[in-house]
Protein backbone atom coordinates (compact mmCIF):
# COMPACT_ATOMS: atom_id res chain seq x y z
CA UNK A 1 0.00 0.00 0.00
CA UNK A 2 2.53 2.30 0.90
CA UNK A 3 6.26 1.91 -0.33
CA UNK A 4 9.25 4.48 0.32
CA UNK A 5 12.90 4.67 -0.97
CA UNK A 6 14.77 6.97 -0.21
CA UNK A 7 12.09 9.87 0.30
CA UNK A 8 13.61 13.37 1.20
CA UNK A 9 11.86 16.54 1.58
CA UNK A 10 13.58 20.06 2.06
CA UNK A 11 12.07 23.37 2.81
CA UNK A 12 13.83 26.45 1.69
CA UNK A 13 13.49 29.51 4.12
CA UNK A 14 15.35 32.63 3.66
CA UNK A 15 18.15 31.60 2.51
CA UNK A 16 18.46 28.74 4.51
CA UNK A 17 17.38 24.93 4.48
CA UNK A 18 15.57 22.66 6.50
CA UNK A 19 15.65 19.14 5.79
CA UNK A 20 12.20 18.10 7.18
CA UNK A 21 12.46 14.33 5.96
CA UNK A 22 16.07 13.01 5.23
CA UNK A 23 15.87 9.39 3.37
CA UNK A 24 12.96 7.71 4.36
CA UNK A 25 12.47 3.81 3.51
CA UNK A 26 9.07 2.35 4.42
CA UNK A 27 6.68 -0.49 3.47
CA UNK A 28 3.16 -0.69 4.48
CA UNK A 29 1.19 -3.94 3.52
CA UNK A 30 -2.56 -3.78 3.01
CA UNK A 31 -4.55 -3.98 6.11
CA UNK A 32 -1.77 -2.68 8.08
CA UNK A 33 -2.83 -0.10 11.06
CA UNK A 34 0.33 1.95 11.57
CA UNK A 35 0.83 4.84 14.48
CA UNK A 36 3.50 7.22 13.09
CA UNK A 37 5.30 8.62 15.90
CA UNK A 38 7.97 11.40 16.85
CA UNK A 39 8.39 14.52 18.37
CA UNK A 40 7.34 17.77 17.16
CA UNK A 41 8.82 18.82 13.67
CA UNK A 42 10.35 15.02 13.35
CA UNK A 43 8.59 14.99 9.73
CA UNK A 44 5.45 13.25 10.34
CA UNK A 45 3.00 15.49 8.17
CA UNK A 46 5.63 16.28 5.55
CA UNK A 47 5.74 12.83 5.01
CA UNK A 48 2.10 12.36 5.32
CA UNK A 49 1.50 15.48 2.35
CA UNK A 50 4.19 13.22 0.26
CA UNK A 51 2.66 10.21 0.84
CA UNK A 52 -0.63 12.10 -0.42
CA UNK A 53 0.66 14.03 -3.12
CA UNK A 54 -0.15 17.44 -1.56
CA UNK A 55 3.78 17.73 -1.92
CA UNK A 56 6.89 16.79 -3.99
CA UNK A 57 9.86 15.23 -2.73
CA UNK A 58 12.65 16.57 -3.43
CA UNK A 59 13.74 13.31 -3.87
CA UNK A 60 13.41 9.59 -3.64
CA UNK A 61 10.34 8.23 -4.86
CA UNK A 62 6.80 6.66 -3.32
CA UNK A 63 4.49 4.50 -4.32
CA UNK A 64 0.88 4.43 -2.59
CA UNK A 65 -2.21 2.49 -3.48
CA UNK A 66 0.01 1.16 -6.37
CA UNK A 67 0.47 4.93 -7.80
CA UNK A 68 3.60 6.65 -8.12
CA UNK A 69 2.98 9.99 -5.71
CA UNK A 70 5.23 12.17 -8.77
CA UNK A 71 4.09 10.75 -11.68
CA UNK A 72 0.26 9.96 -10.97
CA UNK A 73 -0.57 12.39 -8.39
CA UNK A 74 -4.47 12.33 -9.38
CA UNK A 75 -4.25 8.13 -9.41
CA UNK A 76 -3.36 8.46 -5.60
CA UNK A 77 -5.22 10.94 -4.58
CA UNK A 78 -8.36 9.02 -6.45
CA UNK A 79 -7.66 6.10 -3.81
CA UNK A 80 -6.58 7.25 -0.67
CA UNK A 81 -8.14 9.45 2.22
CA UNK A 82 -6.74 12.06 3.96
CA UNK A 83 -7.72 13.50 6.68
CA UNK A 84 -5.23 16.59 7.49
CA UNK A 85 -4.46 18.39 11.43
CA UNK A 86 -7.17 20.62 10.55
CA UNK A 87 -10.97 20.49 10.07
CA UNK A 88 -11.71 19.68 6.23
CA UNK A 89 -15.71 20.21 6.39
CA UNK A 90 -16.80 23.79 5.70
CA UNK A 91 -19.63 25.47 7.35
CA UNK A 92 -22.25 26.30 5.38
CA UNK A 93 -23.42 23.28 4.61
CA UNK A 94 -25.23 20.71 6.68
CA UNK A 95 -23.18 17.60 7.94
CA UNK A 96 -25.05 15.48 4.91
CA UNK A 97 -24.79 18.15 1.94
CA UNK A 98 -20.77 18.40 2.62
CA UNK A 99 -20.34 14.94 2.66
CA UNK A 100 -22.59 14.67 -1.08
CA UNK A 101 -20.45 17.85 -1.89
CA UNK A 102 -17.07 15.99 -1.23
CA UNK A 103 -18.50 12.76 -2.74
CA UNK A 104 -19.29 14.41 -6.08
CA UNK A 105 -15.26 16.15 -6.02
CA UNK A 106 -14.67 12.56 -6.01
CA UNK A 107 -16.29 12.39 -9.13
CA UNK A 108 -19.00 9.81 -8.11
CA UNK A 109 -23.47 11.18 -9.45
CA UNK A 110 -25.12 12.76 -7.25
CA UNK A 111 -26.93 9.69 -6.58
CA UNK A 112 -23.74 7.50 -5.50
CA UNK A 113 -22.80 10.62 -3.47
CA UNK A 114 -25.96 10.57 -1.38
CA UNK A 115 -25.49 6.59 -0.89
CA UNK A 116 -22.36 7.31 0.49
CA UNK A 117 -23.05 9.81 2.69
CA UNK A 118 -25.30 7.68 4.17
CA UNK A 119 -23.06 4.95 4.66
CA UNK A 120 -20.36 7.21 6.10
CA UNK A 121 -22.80 8.49 8.16
CA UNK A 122 -24.18 5.24 9.90
CA UNK A 123 -20.10 4.24 9.88
CA UNK A 124 -19.10 7.10 11.86
CA UNK A 125 -22.18 7.28 13.96
CA UNK A 126 -22.88 10.57 12.62
CA UNK A 127 -26.95 9.69 11.33
CA UNK A 128 -28.63 11.76 14.01
CA UNK A 129 -26.32 14.55 13.06
CA UNK A 130 -26.74 14.87 9.41
CA UNK A 131 -28.96 18.55 9.21
CA UNK A 132 -26.87 19.76 11.89
CA UNK A 133 -23.93 22.58 10.12
CA UNK A 134 -20.11 21.83 10.89
CA UNK A 135 -19.99 24.59 13.07
CA UNK A 136 -22.31 23.42 15.81
CA UNK A 137 -20.56 19.89 16.20
CA UNK A 138 -18.65 19.02 19.11
CA UNK A 139 -14.91 18.38 18.68
CA UNK A 140 -14.98 14.66 19.06
CA UNK A 141 -18.31 14.67 16.40
CA UNK A 142 -16.49 17.25 14.09
CA UNK A 143 -13.67 14.68 13.71
CA UNK A 144 -15.62 11.86 13.33
CA UNK A 145 -17.06 13.81 10.15
CA UNK A 146 -13.65 14.46 9.11
CA UNK A 147 -12.57 11.46 8.72
CA UNK A 148 -16.21 10.31 7.34
CA UNK A 149 -14.94 13.51 4.90
CA UNK A 150 -12.22 11.01 4.24
CA UNK A 151 -14.06 7.51 3.54
CA UNK A 152 -16.92 9.08 1.06
CA UNK A 153 -15.10 7.90 -2.20
CA UNK A 154 -14.31 4.37 -0.31
CA UNK A 155 -10.81 4.01 -0.24
CA UNK A 156 -8.67 1.55 0.50
CA UNK A 157 -5.85 3.55 2.56
CA UNK A 158 -6.60 6.08 5.42
CA UNK A 159 -4.17 8.63 6.04
CA UNK A 160 -5.59 10.43 9.46
CA UNK A 161 -3.45 13.40 10.66
CA UNK A 162 -3.60 13.74 14.60
CA UNK A 163 -6.93 12.46 14.46
CA UNK A 164 -7.53 12.47 18.43
CA UNK A 165 -5.28 15.58 19.28
CA UNK A 166 -7.04 18.28 21.16
CA UNK A 167 -10.31 15.86 21.88
CA UNK A 168 -11.49 14.91 25.31
CA UNK A 169 -10.18 11.23 26.43
CA UNK A 170 -14.38 9.98 26.22
CA UNK A 171 -14.56 11.66 22.14
CA UNK A 172 -10.35 9.81 21.58
CA UNK A 173 -11.49 6.56 22.72
CA UNK A 174 -14.73 6.95 20.34
CA UNK A 175 -12.85 8.19 17.42
CA UNK A 176 -10.29 5.08 18.38
CA UNK A 177 -13.17 2.52 18.50
CA UNK A 178 -14.17 4.01 15.21
CA UNK A 179 -10.86 3.69 13.30
CA UNK A 180 -10.49 0.06 14.92
CA UNK A 181 -13.74 -0.86 13.34
CA UNK A 182 -12.28 0.82 9.92
CA UNK A 183 -9.77 -1.53 9.57
CA UNK A 184 -11.74 -4.68 11.42
CA UNK A 185 -15.23 -4.45 9.53
CA UNK A 186 -14.10 -3.05 6.10
CA UNK A 187 -10.56 -3.76 6.29
CA UNK A 188 -9.21 -0.04 5.48
CA UNK A 189 -5.54 -0.10 5.61
CA UNK A 190 -4.80 3.50 8.18
CA UNK A 191 -1.68 5.29 8.84
CA UNK A 192 -2.00 7.89 11.26
CA UNK A 193 0.12 10.14 13.01
CA UNK A 194 -0.59 10.73 16.91
CA UNK A 195 1.23 12.16 19.78
CA UNK A 196 -0.27 10.17 22.09
CA UNK A 197 2.21 7.37 22.89
CA UNK A 198 -0.37 5.83 25.11
CA UNK A 199 -2.63 5.45 22.23
CA UNK A 200 -0.19 4.10 19.88
CA UNK A 201 1.08 1.71 22.05
CA UNK A 202 -2.56 -0.08 22.93
CA UNK A 203 -4.23 0.70 19.42
CA UNK A 204 -1.70 0.13 16.46
CA UNK A 205 -0.27 -3.16 15.51
CA UNK A 206 2.68 -1.64 14.20
CA UNK A 207 4.93 1.86 15.13
CA UNK A 208 7.23 3.29 13.50
CA UNK A 209 9.04 6.08 14.86
CA UNK A 210 10.69 9.05 13.09
CA UNK A 211 13.28 11.69 14.53
CA UNK A 212 15.10 14.45 12.47
CA UNK A 213 12.96 12.99 9.13
CA UNK A 214 14.56 9.27 9.38
CA UNK A 215 12.75 6.05 10.79
CA UNK A 216 14.57 5.08 13.94
CA UNK A 217 12.43 2.42 15.19
CA UNK A 218 9.82 -0.04 13.08
CA UNK A 219 7.63 -2.78 14.80
CA UNK A 220 4.76 -3.84 16.75
CA UNK A 221 4.81 -1.86 20.32
CA UNK A 222 5.31 -4.77 22.64
CA UNK A 223 8.70 -6.19 20.59
CA UNK A 224 10.22 -2.86 20.39
CA UNK A 225 9.70 -2.00 24.31
CA UNK A 226 11.29 -5.43 24.86
CA UNK A 227 14.16 -4.79 22.53
CA UNK A 228 14.97 -1.60 23.17
CA UNK A 229 13.99 -0.52 26.36
CA UNK A 230 13.32 -2.87 28.94
CA UNK A 231 11.84 -3.35 32.18
CA UNK A 232 12.62 -1.13 35.10
CA UNK A 233 13.04 -1.67 38.58
CA UNK A 234 13.72 1.45 41.26
CA UNK A 235 14.22 1.16 44.57
CA UNK A 236 14.79 4.15 46.83
CA UNK A 237 17.63 3.82 50.00
CA UNK A 238 18.09 5.41 53.78
CA UNK A 239 21.19 7.17 52.05
CA UNK A 240 23.27 8.06 49.17
CA UNK A 241 25.96 5.99 50.79
CA UNK A 242 23.81 3.03 50.47
CA UNK A 243 22.37 3.54 47.02
CA UNK A 244 25.79 3.49 45.58
CA UNK A 245 26.35 0.11 47.30
CA UNK A 246 23.06 -1.31 45.74
CA UNK A 247 24.28 0.64 42.62
CA UNK A 248 27.41 -1.35 42.64
CA UNK A 249 25.22 -4.70 43.89
CA UNK A 250 22.73 -3.82 40.46
CA UNK A 251 25.62 -3.83 38.41
CA UNK A 252 26.29 -7.70 39.02
CA UNK A 253 22.58 -8.47 39.50
CA UNK A 254 21.75 -6.62 35.97
CA UNK A 255 23.98 -8.20 33.63
CA UNK A 256 23.61 -6.36 30.65
CA UNK A 257 21.52 -4.08 31.98
CA UNK A 258 21.60 -0.13 32.88
CA UNK A 259 22.16 1.00 36.34
CA UNK A 260 21.53 4.88 37.61
CA UNK A 261 22.10 6.23 41.08
CA UNK A 262 21.03 9.81 41.47
CA UNK A 263 20.66 10.74 45.59
CA UNK A 264 19.09 8.16 47.39
CA UNK A 265 17.45 6.24 44.38
CA UNK A 266 18.61 3.23 42.09
CA UNK A 267 17.42 2.59 38.75
CA UNK A 268 17.66 -0.63 36.71
CA UNK A 269 16.86 -1.42 33.24
CA UNK A 270 16.41 -4.75 32.97
CA UNK A 271 14.73 -7.38 30.05
CA UNK A 272 12.72 -9.19 33.01
CA UNK A 273 12.24 -6.84 36.17
CA UNK A 274 10.09 -10.24 37.81
CA UNK A 275 13.23 -12.28 37.49
CA UNK A 276 15.57 -9.57 38.81
CA UNK A 277 13.91 -8.18 41.64
CA UNK A 278 14.04 -11.10 44.12
CA UNK A 279 17.19 -11.73 43.61
CA UNK A 280 18.96 -8.03 43.74
CA UNK A 281 16.81 -7.69 47.52
CA UNK A 282 18.16 -10.86 48.81
CA UNK A 283 21.64 -9.53 47.61
CA UNK A 284 21.01 -6.01 49.01
CA UNK A 285 19.88 -7.60 52.44
CA UNK A 286 22.78 -9.44 52.79
CA UNK A 287 25.22 -6.72 51.94
CA UNK A 288 23.15 -5.03 54.99
CA UNK A 289 21.66 -2.56 52.66
CA UNK A 290 18.37 -1.46 54.04
CA UNK A 291 15.54 -1.06 51.30
CA UNK A 292 12.91 1.76 51.88
CA UNK A 293 11.33 0.95 48.73
CA UNK A 294 11.00 -1.37 45.35
CA UNK A 295 8.92 -1.23 42.34
CA UNK A 296 8.82 -2.64 39.04
CA UNK A 297 7.28 -1.06 35.60
CA UNK A 298 6.73 -2.13 32.17
CA UNK A 299 8.69 0.10 29.49
CA UNK A 300 6.71 2.92 27.50
CA UNK A 301 7.14 4.39 24.04
CA UNK A 302 8.77 6.66 25.21
CA UNK A 303 11.52 5.07 27.27
CA UNK A 304 12.81 3.47 23.68
CA UNK A 305 12.65 6.92 22.41
CA UNK A 306 15.05 7.75 25.09
CA UNK A 307 16.59 4.49 25.20
CA UNK A 308 17.41 5.01 21.12
CA UNK A 309 18.23 9.04 21.17
CA UNK A 310 18.89 9.99 24.57
CA UNK A 311 16.23 12.44 24.57
CA UNK A 312 12.20 12.01 25.98
CA UNK A 313 9.40 12.33 23.51
CA UNK A 314 7.80 14.41 25.23
CA UNK A 315 11.23 16.84 26.36
CA UNK A 316 11.27 16.70 22.81
CA UNK A 317 8.00 18.16 21.81
CA UNK A 318 8.47 20.83 24.38
CA UNK A 319 11.91 21.63 22.75
CA UNK A 320 9.36 21.37 19.54
CA UNK A 321 6.97 23.52 20.12
CA UNK A 322 9.71 26.64 21.21
CA UNK A 323 10.98 26.24 17.96
CA UNK A 324 8.03 25.93 15.96
CA UNK A 325 7.17 29.75 17.25
CA UNK A 326 10.50 30.83 15.59
CA UNK A 327 10.34 29.58 12.20
CA UNK A 328 8.59 31.37 9.02
CA UNK A 329 8.56 29.25 6.43
CA UNK A 330 6.31 28.57 3.31
CA UNK A 331 3.73 26.58 5.11
CA UNK A 332 0.49 26.38 3.32
CA UNK A 333 -2.09 25.10 5.23
CA UNK A 334 -4.00 21.89 5.47
CA UNK A 335 -7.56 23.83 5.65
CA UNK A 336 -9.80 21.73 3.63
CA UNK A 337 -6.85 19.54 2.80
CA UNK A 338 -9.31 16.57 2.01
CA UNK A 339 -10.63 18.46 -0.73
CA UNK A 340 -7.68 19.39 -2.23
CA UNK A 341 -7.04 15.79 -2.10
CA UNK A 342 -9.91 15.17 -4.42
CA UNK A 343 -9.21 17.57 -6.92
N1 LIG B 1 6.24 24.48 4.33
C1 LIG B 1 7.29 24.49 5.12
N2 LIG B 1 8.23 25.44 5.01
C2 LIG B 1 9.32 25.45 5.78
N3 LIG B 1 9.58 24.51 6.74
C3 LIG B 1 8.68 23.55 6.89
C4 LIG B 1 7.50 23.48 6.11
N4 LIG B 1 6.77 22.39 6.50
C5 LIG B 1 7.48 21.81 7.49
N5 LIG B 1 8.62 22.51 7.73
C6 LIG B 1 9.66 22.16 8.71
O1 LIG B 1 10.00 20.81 8.49
C7 LIG B 1 10.22 20.14 9.73
C8 LIG B 1 9.27 18.97 9.84
O2 LIG B 1 7.95 19.47 10.00
P1 LIG B 1 6.66 18.53 10.10
O3 LIG B 1 5.47 19.41 10.19
O4 LIG B 1 6.71 17.52 9.03
O5 LIG B 1 6.92 17.81 11.49
P2 LIG B 1 5.93 16.94 12.37
O6 LIG B 1 6.71 15.75 12.80
O7 LIG B 1 4.67 16.69 11.64
O8 LIG B 1 5.67 17.91 13.59
P3 LIG B 1 4.36 18.10 14.50
O9 LIG B 1 4.32 16.92 15.39
O10 LIG B 1 4.67 19.35 15.25
O11 LIG B 1 3.15 18.21 13.60
C9 LIG B 1 10.02 21.19 10.81
O12 LIG B 1 11.29 21.71 11.12
C10 LIG B 1 9.15 22.23 10.13
O13 LIG B 1 9.34 23.50 10.69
Amino acid sequence: MIHARGLTRRFKIKGAHVDAVRGLDLDVEEGQLVAFLGPNGAGKSTCLRMFTSLLPPTSGTAVVAGRDVVSDPAGVRARIGYVGQKSGAGENFRVRDELVTQGRCYGLTRPQARERADEVLAMLDLGSLAERKPGTLSGGQRRRLDIALGLVHRPRLLFLDEPSTGLDPQSRANIWEHILRLREEHGTTVFLTTHYLEEADNMAARVVIVDHGRVIADGAAGRLKSDLAGDRVTITTRDAADAARAAGIAERVAGSGEVTADGTTVLLRVSHAGAVLPEYLRSLDEAGVKVLTAETSRPTLDDVFLALTGRSLRESDAQGDAQGGEQGGEQGGEQGASRDAAA
